[in-house]
């Protein structure tokens, strides 16, 4: 293996730690959560981060369910229709007061009266909510998946601990896009429009048939693996894209996973069930709808924003969309003249995905569950902003925990689209016994720098190996002895991905796995290797990778053209195998450069890779 030394050019490290570690502000104790493996049973004490709470205002007040009689409940607002029995098991230890329809200003001084909080997507859980609760709202309890409409950062600086039901409405959100990927081929609502205006078109409403055409299915998870199944029982052909799942899972019900421009330019009818990230927001636009087939059929039972509105407006406007089902906008509820609304080629239901009574019942205990468990002390496996490290392994592990998240995020970022993620391996590196060093929480940082950029699932210590194993995620840990001082904790992590390709070749060791190293120096977590490729960037920011001919001026050129645009160098690293052979320039920049910056980057004869990776 060729390491070598890497050459440094450092321009401005900023320490950030403190802002990385994981949210939460104020002690927590934590149980084990009902009929889930838990390893954590220790009072849980994190560094504040906000003044609010305060100590004496412990969030999470250990009230037994004894205790919990009369006066002494605590109070639960329902601001959205709930199920009768999550209900029932929210009134066996709270007071439960169900006010639907409030307005913000109603929802505002409500709060203030509350312990807990629990709503669907039609309630916007805002900062101004959490600063009106003054510190008395411990949890936040979304009925269903998305939590899009809670500000997550509020409810962390505000130690509100926010938890969702992930799983009961997977179903019906399945089921649901199977009822539109029908109807909208068969033209039922149109016709039912029409008959009740008094006509009978049979000419005018002949469908198009399932059997035998091509669906893509964008996003493989939960819901997206259900609707295949489904669709695979309708005698289509289905495909995916799903730049995470493994393709044993495809390959299991039938599905082939292929490259996002294979999915949609060979599909009859497209069917969306990726999240709402940074990188799915828009991702179909003008530039994507040019590349389907004329005449494709889409479903997004979703999130709104991963589809440009305009670019659909004009795409069925000029027949590339045949057809769209939209269950889900950007904005919602959209303008009742809203063009896609109005548009006769759409189908449109206002977010009725979860709307089963199966689903409602399920994710109505689901969350009253969580929400019952928090108010007494517990975490739940849901949570979605818990605190994940024991202060006193905190203190010690803080650095080395962000070191592991990062690298997990910029070892899924490498991977070439197409090619599932099987299997991760953990190498640490350390002087430490085995038994000194417990790396469940750098294990769980890692499986959380993995999968949350991908997914809408929330990783913490206690549902990290679950929701690993629940997405086919194999996670081995290895320990190399280092002769070095134990006071330190750890020397390195490393995190290989095996049996993976990756979008930039030089990011693969010479055993053939995408692998990038990082080491903690002076506090402040470092990237030290990718690849064969020694480099040093603190991992702050977004990095470019440029894998390059090794010869005079390239950083200057880089460097020029980011200047061009104002965007500002961090950190830049260049690690050569062979003198005037291969190198890799690795740039830490604070802004994420435009997509004309990067061609240029690209365009310069020498490099020949490069790739953009956020942190
Ligand atoms: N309309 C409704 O009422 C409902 C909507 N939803 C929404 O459905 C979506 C999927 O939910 P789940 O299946 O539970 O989530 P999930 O996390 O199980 O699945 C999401 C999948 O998308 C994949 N993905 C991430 N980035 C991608 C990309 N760029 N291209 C293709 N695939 C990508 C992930 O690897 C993951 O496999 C979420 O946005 C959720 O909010 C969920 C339930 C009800
Ligand atoms: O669970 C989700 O992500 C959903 O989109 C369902 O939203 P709802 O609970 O029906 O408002």
């Amino acid at each position: 293996m060729a390491t070598l030394a890497p050459s440094k050019l450092s321009l401005s490290p900023r320490a950030s730690v403190a802002a990385l570690v994981p949210n939460s502000t104020t002690s927590i104790s934590l149980r084990r959560p009902r009929s889930r493996p838990s390893f954590l049973g220790t009072a849980l004490r994190l560094p504040e981060i906000s003044p609010i709470p305060r100590k004496s205002e412990s969030w999470h007040p250990q009230i037994s369910a004894s205790a919990a009689v009369a006066d002494a409940k605590p109070t639960v607002l329902v601001a959205e229709k709930l199920g009768e029995a999550g209900l029932a098991l929210l009134r066996e230890f709270a007071n439960v007061d169900c006010s639907y329809n409030l307005s913000p200003e109603e929802l505002c001084s409500k709060v203030s009266l509350c312990d807990a909080l629990i709503v669907r997507s039609g309630t916007k859980v805002t900062r101004e909510v959490f600063e009106a609760a003054r510190g008395r709202l411990k949890v936040v309890g979304r009925a269903g998946v998305g939590i899009d409409n809670v500000d997550l950062q509020a409810a962390t600086e505000h130690g509100c601990l926010v938890v969702n039901a992930p799983t009961a409405n997977t179903i019906a959100a399945a089921e649901h896009g199977i009822a539109l990927l029908a109807s909208m081929a068969r033209n039922v609502a149109q016709a039912d429009a029409s008959m009740k205006a008094g006509k009978w078109q049979r000419n005018k409403y002949v469908g198009v048939s399932l059997v035998g055409k091509t669906l893509a299915v964008l996003g493989f998870g939960k819901v997206g693996s259900e609707v295949a199944r489904r669709a695979k029982g309708l005698g289509m052909h289905v495909i995916a894209h799903d730049p995470y799942a493994p393709a044993d899972r495809a390959r299991a019900i039938g599905v082939e996973l292929v490259s996002f421009d294979e999915a949609i330019s060979t599909s009859d009818f497209i069917s969306l069930h990726m999240p709402l990230t940074p990188t799915t927001s828009k991702i179909f636009n003008d530039e994507t709808f040019g590349k389907m087939k004329k005449g494709v059929r889409i479903i997004n039972v979703a999130r709104g924003g991963v589809i440009d509105e305009d670019a659909l407006v004009r795409a069925l406007d000029d027949g590339t969309v045949a057809q769209a089902a939209l269950d889900v906008f950007t904005k919602e509820p959209p303008a009742t003249d809203h063009k896609l609304v109005q548009h006769p080629n759409v189908t449109v239901t206002p977010h009725l995905g979860a709307s089963t009574m199966e689903a409602q019942e399920g994710v109505a205990i689901e969350i009253a569950e969580a929400v019952v468990g928090a108010l007494k002390g517990e975490l739940a496996a849901t949570a979605v902003n818990a605190p994940m490290v024991p202060a006193e392994v905190l203190s010690e592990l803080a650095p080395y925990v962000v070191l592991a998240e990062k690298l997990g995020r910029l070892a899924v970022q490498l991977v070439a689209g197409g090619s599932g993620i099987k299997g991760v391996k953990v190498v640490y590196t350390s002087a430490r016994d085995p038994d000194d060093l417990d790396t469940r929480i750098l294990r769980a940082m890692v499986t959380k720098g993995i999968i949350e950029p991908i997914s809408s699932v929330f990783v913490n210590l206690v549902n990290a190996d679950y929701t690993a194993k629940q997405r086919g995620l194999r996670i081995s840990e290895e320990r190399i002895f280092h002769d070095g001082s134990p006071e330190i904790p750890l020397d390195s992590i490393q995190v290989h991905l095996t049996n993976v390709e990756s979008k930039f070749a030089g990011a693969i060791s010479d055993s053939g796995d995408i692998r990038v190293e990082g080491r903690v120096k002076d506090g402040i977590p470092h990237l030290t290797l990718v690849g064969s490729f020694a480099v040093d960037v603190s991992l702050e920011g977004n990095i470019i990778l440029c894998r390059q001919v090794d010869q005079p001026g390239m950083i200057g050129r880089v460097g020029n053209i980011l200047a061009e645009q104002n965007v500002n160098i961090s950190f830049m690293s260049v690690g050569r195998t062979i003198p005037k052979k291969q190198a890799i320039m690795a740039i830490g920049v604070d802004e994420e450069p435009d997509k004309e910056a990067l061609k240029k980057i690209g365009d310069i004869p020498a490099i020949e890779e490069f790739v953009f990776l956020k942190l």
